[in-house]
């Protein structure tokens, strides 16, 4: 195992039972708490897709991550909001995770013409939230060059939902 996935499952808690009876919850502050680990995750998601036009973070815990990927990347950001927090016209688009739904935003002009786009997020479970944020900025023309978590969940086999999709994660689980 490398040295950045011992980092960083040694700094991942497991919550049992939370939200919801069932699910074991990745709690990633204790990585956040720590710098060094912190800004090791940041540099390497960062590093993942070179030359990208736009990093999206999806609220809320995947903004933790993708400004500071974005801004390390020279891209811009943007955020994918839970409906009802964008100010100006948005897409929308509803989907299923896997301890609830919610419907998510992005504003219809957040990209230019063939923006190559890549979505950061925490924890990749079900993929319903990736998959709905890629389809949300295909359908505003920009390009989804990839999808970079911190960490995958493999049993829940998210990464069927994104088959065309070049997914990648720091430690898969
Ligand atoms: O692969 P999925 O089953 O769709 O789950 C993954 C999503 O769930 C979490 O977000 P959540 O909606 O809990 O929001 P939060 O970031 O505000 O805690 C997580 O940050 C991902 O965005
Ligand atoms: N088990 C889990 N832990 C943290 N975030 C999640 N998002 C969806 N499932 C999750």
């Amino acid at each position: 195992m490398s040295e950045l996935s011992q980092l960083i499952l040694d700094r991942i808690r497991d919550v049992n039972d939370y939200p919801k009876p069932g699910v074991v919850f990745k709690d990633i502050t204790p990585l956040l708490a720590d710098p060094q680990a912190f800004g090791a995750v940041v540099d390497a998601l960062a590093g993942l897709f070179p030359g990208v036009d736009k990093i999206v973070g999806i609220e809320a815990r995947g903004f933790i991550l993708a400004a500071p990927a974005a801004c390390r990347a020279n891209a811009g950001f943007v955020p994918v909001r839970k409906k009802g927090k964008l100010p100006s016209a948005t897409l929308e688009a509803s989907y299923d995770l896997e301890y609830g739904s919610a419907t998510i935003e992005v504003h219809q002009d957040a990209f230019e013409p063939g923006d190559r786009v890549l979505i950061v997020d925490d924890v990749l479970a079900t993929g319903g939230t990736a998959e709905a944020t890629v389809e949300l900025i295909r359908r505003t023309g920009a390009e989804v060059v990839g999808v970079a978590v911190l960490m995958e969940l493999a049993f829940l086999k998210g990464r069927e939902r994104l088959a065309d999709i070049d997914l990648r994660a720091l430690v898969i689980v």
